[in-house]
């Protein structure tokens, strides 16, 4: 029998990024092994060394915005990451649920919780929520991942701890559902990563058509120049070129200052995309020119209607 592909996915079982990477591999354990891991940082690190061949990261929420751990590690300030190339996404519907113990059965009242366990993200989601049914003397703790939040509630018998999670989490740990669908908003939906080495296998080959996207990061030759962003950014106009993402992050890097910033711009087109190519060839030269430094983080096709 063929060896199974590894990919791996933000751990424990059951959290949202492992549901993500069975839908960006609908083949499922017949053809991959799903390898979890503590930390999205894991994720990149497990795909760096070629412990597994791709991973899965979130990367943005609709409502509470960019997922910092990704972004952290894709600025790749210590150049540990250099062959990570970014080769597909997945959008998925993402609905929270507050699980725990009820105090006694029947009892729907939350007042007995006297802590929260959560991923930040999901805490950023259910913020209104959390607001007006929860009192303010509930601690609020973050952990790396919901299905870790579960996993931590599971073990307090007393029913003082809860956890924000999705449905299958509560299920694989034994918890009671609280509350259900507690995110702030109805759309609330995550974008996730599917990440793989440049030299690795492709991914979704054989898939004709579509829209692709792409992925570069770039520090700016001078903060002290007016307009000196504005140039790079006039560059995807120049060509075209139209952008579906802008993110940044403190540089950080040797040579760079205090609030000098690594900038992260994703537009529409890739290399290999048919007629665009060589609008993308050519702003890769503009960004040769007008940035002090630049990467290409990597080209996928448009994951929306999946
Ligand atoms: O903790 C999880 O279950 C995750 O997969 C992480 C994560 C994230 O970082 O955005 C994924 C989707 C939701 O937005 C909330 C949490």
């Amino acid at each position: 029998m063929a060896e199974k592909v590894k990919v791996a996915f933000l751990g424990p079982v059951a959290t949202y990024t492992h549901q993500a990477t069975k839908t960006a591999f609908p083949e499922g354990e017949e053809k991959y092994e799903f390898v979890p891991t503590n930390t999205i940082r894991d994720v990149f690190d497990h795909v760096q060394s070629s412990q597994t061949t791709f991973g899965v990261v979130p990367f943005e929420n609709s409502t509470h915005g960019v997922v910092s751990f990704t972004l952290d590690a894709l600025a790749d300030r210590d150049s540990s990451l250099e062959d990570i190339s970014i080769c597909g996404e997945v959008y998925m519907d993402i609905h929270h649920y507050l699980l725990g113990y009820h105090s006694r059965p029947g009892d729907e009242g939350l007042g007995h919780i006297k802590r929260i366990y959560s991923h930040p993200q999901a805490f950023g989601q259910t913020i209104q929520f959390r607001r007006k049914n929860l009192s303010r003397e509930v601690e609020v703790i973050d952990v790396a991942s919901t299905s870790k939040a579960a996993e931590i509630a599971a073990q307090d018998k007393t029913g003082e701890s809860a956890a924000i999670a999705g449905r299958l989490a509560g299920e694989e740990n034994g918890l009671e559902v609280l509350r259900g669908c507690i995110e702030d908003r109805e759309d609330n939906t995550t974008r996730f990563f599917v990440i793989r080495r440049k030299d690795g296998p492709t991914y979704g080959a054989g898939e004709e058509g579509g829209e692709y996207k792409s992925l570069v990061s770039f520090t700016v030759s001078s903060h002290e120049t007016p307009g000196a962003l504005a140039n790079v950014l006039g560059c995807f106009k120049q060509r075209g070129l139209n952008l579906s993402s802008i993110n940044s992050v403190p540089g950080l890097r040797r040579g760079q200052r205090a609030f000098e910033y690594l900038f992260f711009v994703e537009f529409e087109g890739c290399l290999g995309d048919g007629d665009r190519e060589g609008r993308v060839k050519g702003v890769m030269e503009d960004l040769g020119r007008e940035t002090s430094g630049w990467r290409l983080l990597g080209g996928w096709k448009n994951g929306r209607g999946r």
